[in-house]
């Protein structure tokens, strides 16, 4: 792929960093963490003083395959998706058994990366399963920024992009989600140009792209992107979804190696497929991209949300009790099934998209066992689920390690989980857990500072005996749709109330 990278700092960078050589020069967004880079490619020039906005907005739309803007119907406020604006906090009484049955939502990563993708699309996309989260709110504020139009309905979420003329999205939402970045690679193929804020997002990490300012990317000499072989160092899922996207739409063949496992990636390798694509090989390291002129907007289904599947299953193994759940792809979680197995609890898979978790036979003074967990990139211990499984293992017995190794700031939630009595001691990465048995947390005032997180908090309050008030609700609805109705489903004491 050949494309010029201007970045515009506020404040003066580091170099980037060469980091592989290809068939083009890889370099690093990042200023400071090497460890891989996201594999922007090409010439980088860094411009200062940063040029005035306007300058970069409308610029050259290169002769293109797309149907003119016409007039559309902008989604008015009653069919767009909700979303809450004053802070929140969750209050649950905790302690009491769970039963019943939960309806798993959309992925949030894969439907983010989708509706990212439709900006390739020619027509109509219909995207089926968009979870009712607040990041899926602030991606749809991206694409109607840029001149999207977006329909959200019951019969799913309809977005035409034909209208799109602007290549900078608002900043105010790309800084509110991780995803929003993901434009920048359609951005590119279609109009050869993009000026993105870096991202927002969790803050649990350096994530290399977290850098202050914004980044104008350009297609060399304003020619389209051509494919090209490409090795990531660490197979990045937001390196490979946006080389993904933007490689669909570039000349010729590219090569990914080492690329990101997750279902997600296979899920939007999927997607882009349905519209025309041609990508071999998604979801596993060797990806082959057949880049096309241009795609059609397909109808589409995301994946089950896996991370809040999972989240529901330790709801059941903290709770000592037996919830079941669907839709839900248990070949996308063999690592939790195998560890919540080791620890004791009971999985079922009653249906092909149907499992049944129990811990209940638990119940009488019988704790789950504590299990050593390592977070590692798919198909290893998913990072998203740490936080929770470390809740989880508080109340187990024995003590229990867990290694973090995706993210080295993903251990906020413990000196929260403290509060609630948990017995945990963090080292650098790695935190050793000593499981005081179930019913032993108790309920107290904690503040959750992302969302994962945040879910760990509401495993724990409902776990803890007495009252756990959970203040920055916010965080856990970027990714959970409607949780507290979910759990009063199945018979928990949650409720939502203003943060006073
Ligand atoms: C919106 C979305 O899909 N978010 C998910 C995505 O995030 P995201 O795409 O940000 O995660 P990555 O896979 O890129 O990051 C994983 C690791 O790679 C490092 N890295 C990444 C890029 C880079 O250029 N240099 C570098 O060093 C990161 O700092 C991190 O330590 O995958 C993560 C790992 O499964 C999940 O936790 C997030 O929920
Ligand atoms: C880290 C997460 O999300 P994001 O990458 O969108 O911040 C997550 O879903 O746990």
């Amino acid at each position: 792929m050949v494309c010029d990278l201007c970045y515009v700092f506020n404040e003066a960078p580091e170099a980037p960093q060469a980091l592989n050589t290809y068939n083009s020069i890889v370099f690093s967004l990042s200023c400071s963490v090497s460890k891989m880079s996201l594999l922007w490619v090409g010439q980088i020039q860094l411009l200062r003083p940063a040029l005035p906005r306007r300058q970069h907005r409308r610029r050259r739309i290169p002769p293109h395959h797309f149907a003119p803007a016409s007039a559309y119907h902008w989604p008015t406020s009653e069919n767009a998706v909700h979303t809450k604006t004053l802070e929140e906090r969750f209050v649950i009484s905790g302690g009491r058994e769970l039963s019943g049955h939960v309806h798993i939502s959309g992925s949030k990563n894969s439907a983010l990366a989708i509706l990212a993708g439709t900006l390739c699309c020619y027509g109509t996309s219909v995207i089926h399963r968009v979870p009712k989260i607040s990041d899926v709110a602030t991606m749809l504020s991206v694409l109607r920024s840029l001149g999207a139009t977006v329909e959200v309905s019951d019969r799913g979420v309809r977005i035409n992009t034909d209208g799109v003329c602007s290549v900078e999205p608002c900043s105010e939402s790309m800084l509110k989600i991780r995803a929003g970045f993901f434009v920048i690679g359609p951005l590119l193929a279609r109009f050869g140009e993009a000026v993105v804020s870096l991202p927002g997002g969790c803050n649990i990490g350096s994530r290399p792209v977290d850098l202050k300012g914004r980044v104008h990317a350009r297609a060399e000499n304003g020619r389209c992107l051509v494919g090209g072989k490409f090795h990531l160092d660490y197979p990045s899922v937001g390196a490979t979804e946006t080389l993904m996207i933007a490689a669909s739409m570039a000349e010729g063949v590219t090569v990914l190696s080492n690329a990101a496992q997750e279902p997600e990636v296979a899920d939007l390798a999927e997607f882009l497929n349905a519209s025309g694509a041609k990508i071999e090989g998604g979801g596993t390291p060797a990806v082959v991209i057949h880049g096309r002129k241009w795609l059609h907007g397909p109808e589409f289904t995301v994946i089950p949300d896996r991370i809040e599947a999972g989240t529901y299953m330790m709801a059941a193994a903290i709770t000592h009790s037996c919830i079941s759940m669907s839709p839900i792809f248990p070949s996308h979680l063999l690592s939790l099934i195998t560890k919540l197995s080791a620890a004791g609890c009971e999985i079922i898979q009653k249906e092909p998209h149907y499992l049944e978790v129990s811990a209940v036979s638990h119940v009488r003074g019988v704790d789950l066992r504590g299990v050593h967990i390592r977070t590692a990139p798919f198909p290893g211990f998913p990072t998203d689920l740490q936080p929770q499984f470390m809740t989880l293992l508080s109340t187990c017995s024995g003590p229990a390690f867990v290694e973090e190794t995706v993210f080295e700031g993903r251990m906020s939630h413990v000196k929260e989980l403290q509060k609630l009595g948990a017995h945990i001691q963090v080292c650098e990465n790695s935190a050793l857990v000593c499981g005081r048995g179930h019913l032993s947390l108790h309920g107290s005032r904690v503040h959750a500072s992302d969302l994962r997180g945040g879910a760990s908090l509401i495993l724990a309050g409902l776990a803890a005996e007495g009252v756990t008030v959970i203040a920055g609700a916010s965080h856990i609805d970027r990714g959970y749709e409607n949780l507290e109705q979910k759990l009063q489903l199945v018979g928990a004491n949650i409720r939502r109330e203003p943060d006073s």
